[in-house]
């Protein structure tokens, strides 16, 4: 390990964009295909990890639906929050908020209370074993209706004292924010906060919308947001928290490669971005990785560096106090450096 990579594990760090269905490791998707005897179309691990080349969006999204399959019981969604929770420990996370897509499972007869009671039973080992705290965003496909939307904030009704926020992924283009408008509206009504995947590959209308029609608290990725400076300037303005994903962007084709990637811009125009994993067991890292490969890529420094990490806190849902002392805790490992 070099410095640097010392350094980048050992700062405190939060995670804000997680799909807990994209830190299924092909390892974990084999043992749970074998346990459920599901039949997936690859025959060895090798085979699964050759399958990850994706031109755009809907390519990955097609293979991670699919490979969610598995996924059939509370201890299958505990092992594999679980999972995720010992790779973020290792990379000094000490606080993630998941995203989990409720459709994906009840579509196939998944019942959502066998998704939320295995992964919140894995959100409470991680908190005993590592220390680390957690909440779930429960997020909407945006290829789906309203209505289907509709549905499923109502079945979370039991759990909603468990629930953090609702988000909007999915296929973005042709899915814009606004479907949702009213089902976010209902979801804040309920005490809940809101974010939403917007500018990844949609346009830049898209971020404006999840500001003004949906009213988002944080906007996941927001790289196309770049291409419009009143937008930028009412970012910069409300401190809205962007959660960017620098290995998705590679692996998603939305950067030709890191050294192109704009979150040097998005910190000198004063963004408070993020970094963050996305699907880490699909395009090639968790959050540390995303943290080397940017401060490899575009020669980020150790300052820079600790600014993402502080912004990773300061956008959380946690409570201010919480979010005071973790920031203590950054600025005192700085400094012992
Ligand atoms: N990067 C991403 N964009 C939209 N939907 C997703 N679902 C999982 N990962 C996603
Ligand atoms: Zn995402």
């Amino acid at each position: 390990m070099t410095d640097l990579d010392t350094f980048i594990t050992g700062l405190p760090k939060a995670e804000l964009h997680l799909h807990i269905e994209g830190s299924l490791e092909p390892e974990l998707m084999f043992a749970l295909a074998k346990r459920n005897a599901v039949t997936i179309p690859y025959a060895s691990i090798e085979d699964i990890r050759a399958a990850y080349a994706f031109g755009n969006l809907q390519d990955f999204l097609d293979i991670y639906y699919a490979g969610a399959d598995v996924l059939r019981t509370a201890r299958d969604f505990h092992d594999l929050a679980a999972a995720y929770f010992d790779r973020a420990a290792a990379d000094g996370v000490l606080h993630a908020e998941i995203m989990f897509d409720p459709q994906t499972h009840t579509a196939r007869g998944v019942a959502f209370e066998t998704v939320i009671e295995g992964l919140l039973s894995g959100m409470a080992e991680a908190e005993a074993k590592h220390g680390i705290t957690s909440s779930l965003i429960m997020s909407f496909l945006r290829h789906l209706s309203e209505d289907d939307a509709f549905a499923t904030l109502a079945e979370a009704g039991p759990w909603l004292d468990r629930i953090a926020a609702v988000g909007l992924d999915s296929s973005e283009v042709g899915h814009p924010p606004e479907k949702f408008a009213r089902v976010f509206a209902a979801a804040a009504a309920k005490g809940l906060k809101l974010v939403a995947h917007a500018g990844e590959e949609g346009p830049p209308a898209y971020v404006w919308e999840a500001l003004d029609v949906l009213h988002v608290d944080r906007i996941d990725h927001g790289n196309r947001a770049l291409e419009d400076e009143a937008l930028v300037a009412r970012l910069v303005a409300e401190g809205m928290t962007l959660t960017v994903c620098p290995l998705s962007n590679l692996k998603l084709c939305v950067v030709p490669e890191i050294a192109a990637h704009p979150i040097d811009r998005m910190l000198a125009l004063g963004l408070k971005a993020t970094i963050n994993s996305d699907d880490p067991a699909y395009f090639g890292g968790y959050v540390g990785d995303n943290y080397r490969a940017i401060a490899g890529g575009k020669g980020l420094d150790r300052a820079a560096l600790a600014t993402l990490a502080r912004n990773s806190f300061t956008g959380s849902f946690l409570p201010a106090e919480t979010i005071a002392a973790h920031l203590a805790r950054i600025d005192a490992f700085v400094a012992a450096q």
